[in-house]
Parts: C-alpha cells; sequence; structure tokens
C-alpha cells in the first residue's frame, strides 16, 4: 500500500501526503490587461519567493478542504441527522490538518444552512434536524494553519430541479473570480456578480423565478485568524470604487435567491466571535471571565459555535456568553434568512492577490 496514498474514507493527513512540503499551487489566472508585465517581473517573482513559507500553509489548509468536502459530497443523504454531518466533517478536518491548537485547525463552525437559510446556521447540540431530500444545503466551511484561512462553500441539492439555481450561483462566482484582481474597483466586481446571476431564471415546483443576487450579503478580505478583514466584496451593483490590493486575500462568495434577495437574522444563534479590535477586558463575573479565558485559548479571534464549547467541556454559559455579547467582546453572528419558502444557493472561494498572478487557492476539480 502506497503510503503516499490518501485511503478511502480518508485518513491520512496531508502533510504526509507531501513529504516535500511543498502542497499544490490552487488555480492561476492572469491578471485582466496585464500584458505579461507582472507575470515576467523579475522583482515580483522574487516578492512571491519570500512569500513561499506563507503560501505553503494555506495552499495545505486548502488541500484539507478539497478532500474533506469531496468525501462529504460522497455522504451527505437525505435522513442524515445534521449534527451527525457536521461532526462527521470537523472530526475529518481534525484528523487531515493534524489539529494542532490555534496553530492548524478548523477556521469557523461547518455552516449547512438549509433552503431560505442562507448562512451561518449550524445545529446547537440536541438539534434535531435531519437532511430532506428537498433541501438545499450550503456547506461553508473553514480550515487554516497558522491563521491563514481558506473559506469556501458549495452547494448540495438531491432534487435536480435546483440544478439551474446551483448553477447561477457557480457561474456567478466564477465570474466574480474573473472580475477579481490588483487595482479591480469593488463596484465592478458586484456589477459584473449581478449581471450574471440575474441572467438565470429557474423553474421550481411549476413556479418561474429570475434568480436574484441577495444584495445585503457579500464576499470579504482575510486576515490572519481574522475571517473578516478589510473590504467587503459586494455581489450587486452599487458598491464602492475602492480598489483590491496586491498581497490581499478575499473570500469571494455568491448567493443566488428566489426570495426577496434580501437576507434578515433570524432563528437560534450558534455562531460567535471574538471582537477582534478589543484588547483585555477585566471582568467582574468569574463564569464570564472563566469562559472569556476558555474562548481566547481554544479560538482566540477564530468563530466558534456552542458544539465547540459543549465538545470542550463547558456548561451552563449562556448568560456568561450572553455577558461578553453585552460587553462587545465577543460578536454573535445569527443565521440569515431571505423569506420562509424560498431557496437560496451559495459557492465561495478563496483566492490571493499574487504580486505575478490571481491564485484561486480553494480550487478544486469539484468547483
Ligand atoms: O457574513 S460575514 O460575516 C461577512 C461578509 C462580509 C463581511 S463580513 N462572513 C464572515 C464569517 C462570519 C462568521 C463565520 F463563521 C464565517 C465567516 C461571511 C461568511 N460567512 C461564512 N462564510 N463567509
Ligand atoms: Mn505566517
Ligand atoms: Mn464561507
Ligand atoms: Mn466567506
Amino acid at each position: 500500500k502506497n503510503p503516499l496514498q490518501q485511503t478511502d474514507p480518508p485518513s491520512v493527513p496531508v502533510d504526509e501526503l507531501f513529504p516535500s512540503g511543498d502542497f499544490p499551487e490552487g488555480e492561476i489566472q492572469q491578471y485582466k490587461d496585464d500584458n505579461l508585465y507582472r507575470t515576467t517581473s523579475e522583482e515580483k517573482r522574487e516578492m512571491e519567493r519570500l512569500q513561499k513559507p506563507m503560501y505553503n500553509s494555506i495552499r495545505r489548509a486548502a488541500e484539507v478542504h478539497r478532500q474533506v468536502r469531496k468525501y462529504m459530497r460522497s455522504i451527505v443523504m437525505p435522513g442524515m441527522l445534521m449534527v451527525e454531518l457536521c461532526e462527521t466533517l470537523e472530526n475529518l478536518v481534525r484528523k487531515l490538518i493534524k489539529e494542532n491548537g490555534l496553530q492548524a485547525g478548523i477556521a469557523f463552525p461547518t455552516g449547512c444552512s438549509l433552503n431560505w437559510v442562507a448562512a451561518h446556521w449550524t445545529p446547537n447540540s440536541g438539534d434535531k434536524t435531519v437532511l430532506q431530500y428537498d433541501d438545499v444545503m450550503k456547506l461553508d466551511f473553514g480550515t487554516h494553519i497558522d491563521g491563514h484561512i481558506v473559506d469556501s462553500a458549495f452547494t448540495v441539492a438531491f432534487n435536480p430541479m435546483f440544478n439551474p439555481l446551483l448553477q447561477a450561483t457557480r457561474d456567478a462566482t466564477n465570474t466574480g473570480i474573473k472580475e477579481a484582481g490588483i487595482d479591480a474597483r469593488l463596484c465592478d466586481v458586484g456589477v459584473a456578480i449581478q449581471e450574471v446571476m440575474e441572467s438565470y431564471e429557474v423553474e421550481i415546483n411549476g413556479k418561474v423565478f429570475q434568480v436574484k443576487s441577495v444584495r445585503n450579503l457579500n464576499g470579504h478580505g482575510i486576515g490572519p485568524y481574522q475571517i473578516h478583514y478589510g473590504k467587503s466584496v459586494p455581489i450587486v451593483k452599487g458598491g464602492e470604487q475602492t480598489k483590491m490590493e496586491e498581497g490581499e486575500f478575499y473570500a469571494i462568495e455568491t448567493f443566488g435567491s428566489t426570495g426577496k434577495g434580501f437576507v434578515r437574522e433570524d432563528l437560534e444563534c450558534s455562531h460567535y466571535m471574538k471582537n477582534f479590535d478589543v484588547g483585555h477586558v477585566p471582568l467582574r463575573v468569574a463564569k464570564a471571565r472563566q469562559l472569556l479565558t476558555t474562548i481566547n485559548n481554544n479560538f482566540g479571534t477564530l468563530t466558534f459555535c456552542r458544539r465547540y464549547l459543549d465538545r470542550i467541556g463547558e456548561t451552563k454559559y449562556l448568560m456568561a456568553l450572553k455577558n461578553l455579547c453585552d460587553a462587545g467582546i465577543v460578536q454573535p453572528y445569527p443565521p440569515v434568512c431571505d423569506v420562509r419558502g424560498s431557496y437560496v444557493s451559495q459557492f465561495e472561494h478563496t483566492i490571493l492577490l499574487r504580486p505575478t498572478c490571481k491564485e484561486v487557492i480553494s480550487r478544486g476539480d469539484d468547483y
């Protein structure tokens, strides 16, 4: 048995599959109107050589993402308990990435938002939700090495009537990726995404819809240990003239909907994250102080969910968690939902604006 080969189901940590320490590059795209200036510039290539350790870290995280999602796609079935789906995915990430405290692991909770729920839904412990044949599930999960985060998502639907809706978002996300680049204006990316998204019409249960780009969701910059950093990337027209810059990481994500194309916070919250800009805060309430210590030690500024507190032994923490939110130390991220009965689809990739080219870090042979 070749020790350098992944098993099925996967069990070999990816760093053992690439003993050289060089992990596969993502998809390389030339910048628009580059006319080979950047591609051939010796100065730009030297800049990249200095970044090689960081490129390898995030490519290792991307390889984990690809192997986990490939396996998950092969096992997700109607009738599966959502909690079971998430724990299977999360335990596989931990194994393939060789989880190691805050140096390697899960970057944020497994989003498995269903139907009109667009994002930030993961089951809390005890949740009895079961995946259904007619569900549209956005599987959105993150991996990281040294805080270099891969944020990538795809949509799963069993009923083929949803295929045009999924294709609309897949096409829109790829359009956003093509439009992105050094000196690209954020508003131009949004216009291009919306144009493609809304060129699709879909028939669901006998009713015809023009797909809408969700106007109050967007892509985002990513920083070390910071899933939402810097600029937001609009997915409709009317965005800012601000330009993307060399060296930036972006999550390019689009959401297509048969509903209003507008989401509101709803349902019980599961996702939480420390406010990146808040420093040390002395707390008088012992339970809140102890919970903050647990959060600092286990998650730092990465997003976590209630199930992650449960699994490390935290109990009766909801009031203390509320205290931390009310104090502005922790930010809740409730599920964001379009209107009941509508369907939302998502595709997402993490890209890096390298000095010589654009690298779609999380690209795989699946999406
Ligand atoms: O909606 S966001 O809060 C946002 C979009 C633009 C500026 S901030 N968000 C960042 C985030 C929040 C919580 C997470 F657990 C993971 C990520 C986008 C996103 N959610 C899932 N994948 N990507
Ligand atoms: Mn680093
Ligand atoms: Mn995501
Ligand atoms: Mn994202």
